[in-house]
């Protein structure tokens, strides 16, 4: 009974994707408080490895202090360990695939995911997981620099040397995956220059085929 359960639920991935300062984490817990999705912040969880001081670490500070993208092998690892270890079946994914390679490394992810009968677990073979859409916050340049520097989160990242080359980053490789995905109908673009209700209100009309969570009105 309960596997007949699994196969019904199907996973769903949403890639957010935007330039550095348009609002993807700004959005993000949004998405997960209105419509119940696990929020998976690339950034974030390289960070974790950075803060871990796991092997990699040292590497991942010194990419990300020059604004470059980590291998992909690395973050989609942490993706998918993310994924794996969650209950719930519906992602965002913010800040990936920031380049073709960390697109086309997501996409091969044959997932093996596991799933219980009488307390014993089997793993089953899953087809390649495809984003159901990709969320994508446009902004102008000025914007996003303006926003980056009075961020004032001290990230090691937030400086005017590394938002120069963050932004030749994001011009020169994440535009690409955005327009790969846009030529298959998949981008819902948001102004995101707006205020943050303006631009949640948006937001809000393309999760609207998910079922809005359950919310408690803490003022009762
Ligand atoms: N619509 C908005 N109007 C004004 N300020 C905003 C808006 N959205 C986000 N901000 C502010 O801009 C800064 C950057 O936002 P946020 O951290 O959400 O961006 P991000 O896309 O996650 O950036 P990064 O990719 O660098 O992590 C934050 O200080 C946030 O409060
Ligand atoms: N797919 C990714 C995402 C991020 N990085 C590195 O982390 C830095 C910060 O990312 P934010 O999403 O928090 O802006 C980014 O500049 C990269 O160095 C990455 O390599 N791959």
């Amino acid at each position: 009974m309960e596997a007949k359960l699994f196969f019904q639920e199907t996973t769903v991935v949403v890639f957010v994707l935007g330039g550095p300062g348009s609002g993807k984490g700004t959005h993000c817990p949004k998405i997960v408080e209105h419509f119940g999705f696990t929020h998976l912040c690339a950034g974030d969880l390289l960070q974790a490895e950075i803060e871990s001081e796991s092997e990699n670490g040292t590497m991942i500070h010194n990419f990300k202090k020059e604004g470059k993208i980590v291998p992909s092998e690395i973050t989609v690892k942490l993706l998918q360990q993310a994924m794996q270890q969650s209950d719930n079946k519906r992602f965002i994914i913010d800040g990936f695939p920031r380049n073709e390679e960390n697109r086309a490394a997501f996409e091969n992810i044959v997932g093996l995911e596991s799933f219980y009968v009488n307390s014993k677990s089997y793993n089953l073979l899953l087809v390649k997981i495809k984003p159901e859409f990709v969320l994508f916050f446009d902004c102008p340049e000025e914007e996003l620099t303006r926003r980056i520097l009075n961020r004032n989160q001290g990230r090691v990242d937030d400086n005017i040397e590394t938002i120069g080359k963050r932004l030749k980053v994001y011009f020169e490789s994440t535009l690409p995956v955005i327009n790969y995905y846009n030529s298959k109908g998949k981008v819902q673009k948001i102004d995101a220059q707006r205020s943050v209700d303006e631009v949640f209100e948006d937001v809000k009309s393309v999760f609207a085929k998910f079922k809005p969570v359950a919310r408690v009105d803490s003022t009762k």
